[in-house]
């Protein structure tokens, strides 16, 4: 009891505004300290925060008093699904999801890669985890960890190096149902490598695992434009919204010369974004350091070059939109 007779969760509550109060589930004052259990189910990241400054205030107005210990219980916050997708294979889209896992990581979400490319599982290369086989435990997989720390799942963990993964339909949709439904822990947003194109393993996910925003990775070239709009088509169907179109491989700046060109064209992505109506998040030199730091595990949004920058740039968005970071 306090000293005007309130138990210690009557007082918090009632310095709480009405909204929030129900969510404390104990308190206990100790020494000037305040502990608190917090129901933080459905909270996404800023919410969470917005009510650890309001406990905050309330509880230690004016600094003196040490800041309350603070607890969250339940789910703090519902996973998101991001998924990646290009029309077309060999646009970047593994590279682009890789490099945004990185710099997504580094903005202090907490993010998880499945690479659902099961007929051709590159992310194990590029998150340098090829030699790691992830645990069961019972039927649920634990995922490995990458690059950066990130955990990660992909066919390409699971089967023999090299093995061509030719199935089909049910099969597919088995093996991806092992990635998603392993145990992801306190990872709050999964970005997924799909497939390039618009065949079983998209159609399984859009209806088992349906994902909360699709990311569209194209080049600039028509060709690739018309498939990403396809691509696109096939989220709109299953009323995925698309958080926006990335441009890769645009404008190639050669290193011994200096000079600029376009070999896939410039421009085309922003534009076909304008006339799809939808977001255009931005674009990816054509550079030889994303190709070599690829190759060697080694992402390119590891360090601060201009390449790495694009790729933060584009982070930041997703992050902004899933609620994981401020605008
Ligand atoms: N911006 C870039 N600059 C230079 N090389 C790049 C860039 N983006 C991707 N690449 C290279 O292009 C090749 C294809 O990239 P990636 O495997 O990421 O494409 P994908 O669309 O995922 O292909 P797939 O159809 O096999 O899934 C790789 O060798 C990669 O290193």
């Amino acid at each position: 009891m306090t000293s005007n007779g309130q138990t210690e969760l009557e007082t918090v509550r009632k310095a709480l505004p009405a909204e929030l109060a129900p969510r404390i589930i104990s308190a206990r004052q100790r020494e000037d300290r305040w502990t608190l259990v917090v129901d933080g189910e459905g909270l996404d990241a800023p919410a969470r925060e917005r009510m650890e400054a309001q406990l905050h205030s309330a509880l230690a107005p004016g600094g003196g008093d040490p800041a309350p210990a603070i607890a969250f219980m339940g789910e703090r916050v519902r996973r998101r699904i991001i998924a990646i997708g290009s029309g077309k294979g060999g646009v970047g889209k593994s590279t682009v999801t890789a490099n945004l896992a990185v710099a997504l990581k580094r903005a202090g979400v907490k993010v998880g890669v499945i690479d659902a490319d099961i007929y051709g599982p590159s992310q194990p290369i590029l998150l340098k985890s090829e030699d790691l086989k992830p645990e069961a435990e019972g039927e649920t997989l634990q995922p490995v960890r990458g690059v950066a720390d990130i955990p990660m799942l992909s066919m390409g963990h699971l089967v023999a190096k090299g093995r061509a993964l030719a199935w089909r339909g049910p099969m597919a949709g088995r093996a991806l149902a092992q990635l998603f439904e392993a145990n992801w822990g306190d990872t709050e947003l999964l970005l997924v490598d799909l497939p390039p194109g618009t065949g079983d393993v998209q159609i399984t996910m859009l209806q088992k695992f349906k994902p909360d925003g699709a990311v569209i990775v194209s080049t600039p070239q028509d060709l690739a434009l018309a498939d990403a709009a396809r691509a696109g088509s096939l989220f709109d169907q299953g009323e995925v919204p698309i958080l926006g179109l990335v441009e890769n491989m645009a404008g190639y700046v050669c290193p011994h010369c200096g000079e600029a060109s376009d070999p896939f064209g410039s421009g085309g992505v922003e534009r076909a974004a304008g006339r799809l109506d939808l977001p255009f998040l931005g674009r990816i030199p054509l550079s030889h350091s994303v190709r070599e730091s690829s190759d060697a595990g080694d992402p390119v949004a590891l360090g601060d070059t201009p390449e790495a920058q694009a790729f933060h740039a584009i982070a930041r968005q997703i992050a902004v939109a899933e609620g994981l970071a401020k605008a």
